[in-house]
């Protein structure tokens, strides 16, 4: 019998998508995920708008004036990208492709648009739905965080309503009452996608391969 390990083939990472309305704790409760599981790689967006104090060009976002992210899309450097209340936002095409072939999981944190352009090219991915306990709470949750002006609240939260209509077109649903509950919840989902027989398939028929 031989050792296995050098022979198989390096899965694919899962590629996870974390969409919900403005406001609902998308970025909270991903940065607490990656607190508890640091092997998940976030995807750093490009957008056009204009940084908010403490953001950090490459952390955060990659900003680019309007010409520089129509170029991104002119060369098809982006996996996906949508306009969202007066900007563009969209997901840097060779690193997501790179991490998910290196074998790592990668997470996008992306409104609802964008999300549905990628289901259309990674129907493979795992789309996560992220709720408010109620439309008086995310927009406390805006209004409290500080960063938009009363004009961009009311499109966010007109924007909100329409995506939650769109929730049917993923996978999971779940409510944001507290980022610890929400957090682990996407623990346990990634866990059992990770136990999916057509992911352990092809390395067990290997070693089947390998031992006969
Ligand atoms: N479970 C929660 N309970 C109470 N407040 C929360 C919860 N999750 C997030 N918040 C707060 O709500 C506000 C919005 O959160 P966050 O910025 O993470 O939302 P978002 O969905 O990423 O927003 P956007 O799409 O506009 O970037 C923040 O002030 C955050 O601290
Ligand atoms: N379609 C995409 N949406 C994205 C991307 N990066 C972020 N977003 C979403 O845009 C809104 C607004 O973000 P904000 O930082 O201005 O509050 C929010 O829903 C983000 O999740 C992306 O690459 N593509």
């Amino acid at each position: 019998m031989t050792s296995n390990t050098n022979t198989l083939e390096r899965e694919r990472g899962i590629l996870i998508v974390l969409s919900g309305p403005s406001g609902v704790g998308k970025g909270t409760v991903c940065a607490a995920l990656r607190n508890c599981s640091p092997d998940i790689v976030y995807s750093v967006s490009a957008t056009t708008r204009a940084p908010r104090q403490g953001e950090v060009e490459g952390v955060n976002y990659f900003f680019k004036t309007r010409e520089q992210f129509q170029q991104l899309i002119d060369t098809d450097e982006v996996l996906e990208w949508a306009e969202y209340v007066g900007n563009y936002y969209g997901t840097p095409r060779r690193f997501v492709e790179d991490t998910l072939r290196a074998g790592q999981d990668v997470i996008l944190e992306i409104e609802v648009q964008g999300a549905l352009k990628v289901k259309q090219k990674f129907p493979e991915g795992v789309f996560i739905f992220l709720l408010p306990p109620s439309l008086d709470e995310l927009q406390n949750r805006i209004v409290t965080r500080g960063t938009e002006t009363d004009e961009v609240i009311r499109s966010r939260m007109s924007v909100a309503v329409d995506e939650i209509r769109l929730m049917e077109h993923y996978d999971y649903a779940i409510i944001n009452d507290r980022v610890e509950t929400a957090c682990s919840k996407i623990q346990s989902i990634l866990a059992a996608e990770h136990c999916k027989k057509d992911r352990m398939y092809p390395k067990v028929i290997q070693w089947i391969g390998e031992v006969n």
